[in-house]
């Protein structure tokens, strides 16, 4: 015997119902199988509705009435094309529910016992619709109420089951009955004198597990609209999947704290009887579900992470505390009294804390600080202190041996992640453990603990993106074509944009493809409300991007750090500040464990700092590093010939994004300037920019000119120098390249004429080269060449930096 029960949303709609029939016509016919059915969809919510409309003297419930009506008469359309005639017999029910509600209008009364008739049509209209339905396919089926077979006391509402008399009931009905298929609506029962009872939250779980338990079946299948249990709410951990085995208590662990796909503390009488519970999706039959028992499995050490939101901590505490007789017993007296269900429980010689439901606070306050009032007058307690705004995370188990390391982990992670821990605590079997962090912090705490403990990379990220320009626009391109790889399999998604002008914000990931209309279409930007609305957005693994040029922009990263956002950033500022700037920023980031990318700050997309990095880390040491790191001017001085002039061929580089926004940032030195001391401090040395010599050779008149257009004005206007310089060079046989070099704890960058016998002699366009000579790259230097400039090979550079940060 099987018995198998179908959730709200699996009888819910004409295809959700057939769904179910096939379910049940591809069950080994072989097995006897009693079937419990919950009302259609959110019936029982509008049946409830109806009463307390009607009962406040609303004729609004005449409305609802008509709802239900629909929505059934619908159902049965799409059903029975031919309409049949068992219609009447649900239309019936539905005039009761008038008529009942007309009373309840006209008299202005509801108690419990008519809430539970009311309540009682909906599961009795959709088992017997759906036994109608399972009858078409040839299934010898019966149809019984459960409210002969479940009987409770009259705790109306909430009634208690009688267990003996309601196995004795159920056991006799099957031994006598035949049909191997048995439809019974769940939730319902009746009392001893035969009045409707409901059996309360899970209602229709407990029904099930009652009748499986009363006839030993060999499994109860809980069929919903989730493929089984997950590993955490699905709705805010994309990546949570279903627990293929679990251990009934760890079951229940789940679902007290929070997992809500099934109820367990109803399948109490399975569980006494050892029945497994399979937990299945009515939509996606093939799946595996979750099994509930308790046979060895292989397991992961943390089963599941669930979150109970909306928690209150109380706290009692005082130096006395440890003097007062029997204090917890009078506590838990207070408690059980109130009946009030503690979900969090940590202690100390002076202090107790409980953690419950919002809801019951300002009742348990004063009964505790009544039950303790003279020893709060003798001040050895203090009043209870309440916190509210909390949530409890748990982190589920059964791996016991490994809980302290669980716990660490947990710890670990929640602090690396800047998430608040009000406090830790191990429940009594050790089969869990709980932190109380704040309201706000949840999801992120969710998606971080489920990184950790269930996980392996790359795991999502949330960019923010500062600078759509010319790099920044081209970055968002790039996102837009990988799509498929960057956002659904990797799961890179852009939550925040931003030039200049406007900032733009999307809780659930912003279409990167209309980026420019959704830019134009948010708030003025100021700098210090883009950086709080990351902090306030609180994002699991944020990482901010910046491609801009600007200086305020690069002074934010300390505070984005210690929030725990990472930062990748193609902008030199930051790195080529003050040194104590650079070495803070560095240790700031490590210590705060967050991603701090910087390859292309020097070279574009070129793997100039990870290979130096790489080198260094694996303990080589640099001797030399002779370079040409810029683009614009390699390109520059690659493509000023005769017939051209030298601003025509800078105006040239700019348009072609090879540039900084401003070009005299490149031919005045200092972008080269910058990047050999990135790449210095990145070798350890503390230099400053100012130790760096340079021989300038963009005329001082242009370097001060007031905007970037008077630049190139008298740029014009020394256009016979840089043909002097060309010619010398070209008369030579020379090429002029704008070196930088690091030896011996000194740098320095020149305009240089190099023969065909220099390495740098055949630099094409707007390429870089760098030669590293190190203690193994001694004799043969290490050379990375290629395209050191340009939107798109920065953007890409940035792209591969995102990628290494989600692994
Ligand atoms: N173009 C290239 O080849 C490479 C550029 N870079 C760096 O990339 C950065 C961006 O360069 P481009 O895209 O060429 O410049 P761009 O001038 O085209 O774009 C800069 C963007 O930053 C925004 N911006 C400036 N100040 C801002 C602020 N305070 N707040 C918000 N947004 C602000 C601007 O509105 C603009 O959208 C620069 O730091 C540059 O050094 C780095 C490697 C190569
Ligand atoms: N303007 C730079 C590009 C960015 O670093 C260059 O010309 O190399």
């Amino acid at each position: 015997m099987k018995v198998l029960k179908f959730g709200g949303t699996s009888v819910g709609n004409p295809h959700a119902i057939e769904q179910v029939c096939d379910i049940i016509k591809n069950n080994n016919l072989q097995d006897r199988c009693a079937i419990i059915v919950s009302a259609v969809g959110n019936t029982t919510d509008m049946l409830v509705k109806c009463g307390q409309l009607a009962y406040h003297k609303n004729e609004k419930y005449r409305y609802f009435i008509e709802e239900i009506e629909i929505q059934h008469l619908n159902i049965i359309r799409a059903l029975f094309p031919s309409q049949s005639n068992f219609i009447s017999s649900i239309k019936k029910r539905l005039n009761f529910l008038e008529i009942f509600c007309d009373s309840i209008f006209h008299v202005m009364e509801l108690s419990k016992r008519s809430l539970d008739r009311i309540m009682s049509l909906g599961e009795l209209i959709s088992s017997y619709l759906f036994y109608e339905k399972i009858k078409e396919y040839g299934f010898k089926t019966i149809w019984k109420d459960s409210q002969e077979l479940i009987v409770t006391d009259e705790r109306y509402g909430c009634a208690q089951v009688d267990i003996i008399k309601s196995y004795k009931k159920i056991q006799y009905f099957f031994s006598i009955e035949s049909a191997p298929y048995a439809i019974l609506p769940g939730f319902i029962a009746s009392s001893p004198r035969k009045e409707v009872t409901t059996l309360g939250r899970g209602g229709s779980d407990y029904s099930a597990a009652i009748i499986a338990a009363a006839l030993k079946a060999e499994v109860l299948e809980i069929w919903t609209d989730v493929s089984g249990i997950m590993t955490a709410d699905p709705r805010i951990v994309l990546q949570a999947f279903p627990i293929e085995n679990l251990f009934y208590e760890e079951a229940i662990e789940l679902s007290n704290l929070g997992a809500k796909v099934i109820y367990p503390p109803t399948l109490h009488p399975v569980i006494e009887k050892q029945i497994p519970i399979l937990v299945k999706n009515t939509f996606s039959p093939s799946e595996k579900g979750t099994r509930i028992n308790n046979a060895p499995c292989f397991k992961h050490s943390v089963t599941g992470i669930s979150v109970k939101k909306n928690m209150t901590m109380i706290t009692l505490k005082g130096i006395g505390m440890i003097n007062i007789l029997n204090y917890l017993k009078r506590l838990f007296t207070v408690l059980s009294r109130e009946k009030i269900q503690v979900l969090f429980f940590s202690t100390s010689e002076h202090s107790i804390l409980l953690g419950i439901e919002e809801s019951e606070v300002m009742q348990i306050k004063n009964s505790i600080n009544n039950e303790f009032s003279q020893e709060i007058d003798k001040k050895y307690l203090f009043p209870v202190l309440v916190e509210q705004d909390l949530s409890i995370i748990t982190v589920i188990g059964d791996k016991t041996k490994n809980m302290h390391r669980t716990s660490a982990r947990m710890f670990i992670t929640l602090s690396k992640n800047n998430i608040y821990i009000r406090d830790l605590a191990y429940n009594v079997s050790k089969k869990n453990m709980s932190a109380v962090i704040k309201n706000s912090d949840f999801k992120k705490a969710l998606n971080v603990l489920h990184e950790t403990f269930f996980e392996i990379p790359p795991k999502p990220i949330n960019l923010f993106v500062a600078g759509i320009g010319k790099v920044g626009r081209k970055l968002l391109e790039h996102i837009s074509i990988q799509k498929t790889y960057l956002i659904k399999e990797l799961q890179i998604q852009v939550m925040g944009l931003c030039n200049s002008k406007t900032m733009y914000f999307e809780e659930q990931g912003i279409d990167v493809k209309n980026w420019k209309k959704n830019l134009e279409s948010g708030n003025r930007m100021r700098l210090h409300r883009f950086i709080e609305k990351i902090h306030l957005m609180n994002m699991h693994n944020s990482i901010f991007i910046d491609a801009t040029d600007s200086q305020d922009v690069a002074r934010t990263y300390d505070k984005l750090f210690v929030k725990g956002i990472g930062v990748i950033t193609c902008n030199k500022i930051a790195c080529s500040s003050s040194y104590k700037d650079y070495k803070n920023l560095k240790k700031i980031a490590r210590y705060f464990k967050v991603p701090f990318f910087l390859e292309t700050n020097v070279g574009a997309g070129l793997p100039i700092i990870s290979t130096l990095n790489d080198l260094l880390n694996s303990g080589d040491k640099i001797h030399l590093i002779e370079a040409v790191l810029s683009g614009s001017i390699n390109f520059i001085f690659n493509h000023f010939k005769s017939g051209r002039t030298f601003s025509e061929t800078v105006r040239e580089a700019q348009k072609r994004g090879y540039t900084e926004p401003d070009p005299r940032i490149d031919l005045s030195g200092i972008d080269v300037m910058r990047k050999i001391l990135i790449l210095v401090r990145e070798c350890g040395d503390s230099m400053e920019l100012s130790q760096i010599r340079q021989k300038p050779f963009l005329p001082e008149e242009c370097v001060k000119a007031n905007n970037v257009e008077s630049f190139y004005e008298k740029l014009s206007q020394y256009e016979n120098y840089f043909g002097r310089l060309r010619e010398e060079a070209k008369n030579k046989g020379k090429k002029l390249r704008f070196m930088a070099k690091y030896e011996k704890g000194n740098a320095n960058v020149e305009l240089k004429s190099i023969g065909p016998e220099h390495p740098f002699y055949q630099l094409e366009g707007d390429d870089n080269i760098i030669l590293y000579k190190t203690q193994r790259y001694y004799e043969q230097p290490l050379i990375i060449k290629g395209a050191g400039a340009g939107a798109e090979v920065t953007a890409s550079g940035i792209l591969s930096d995102i990628i290494k940060a989600s692994r």
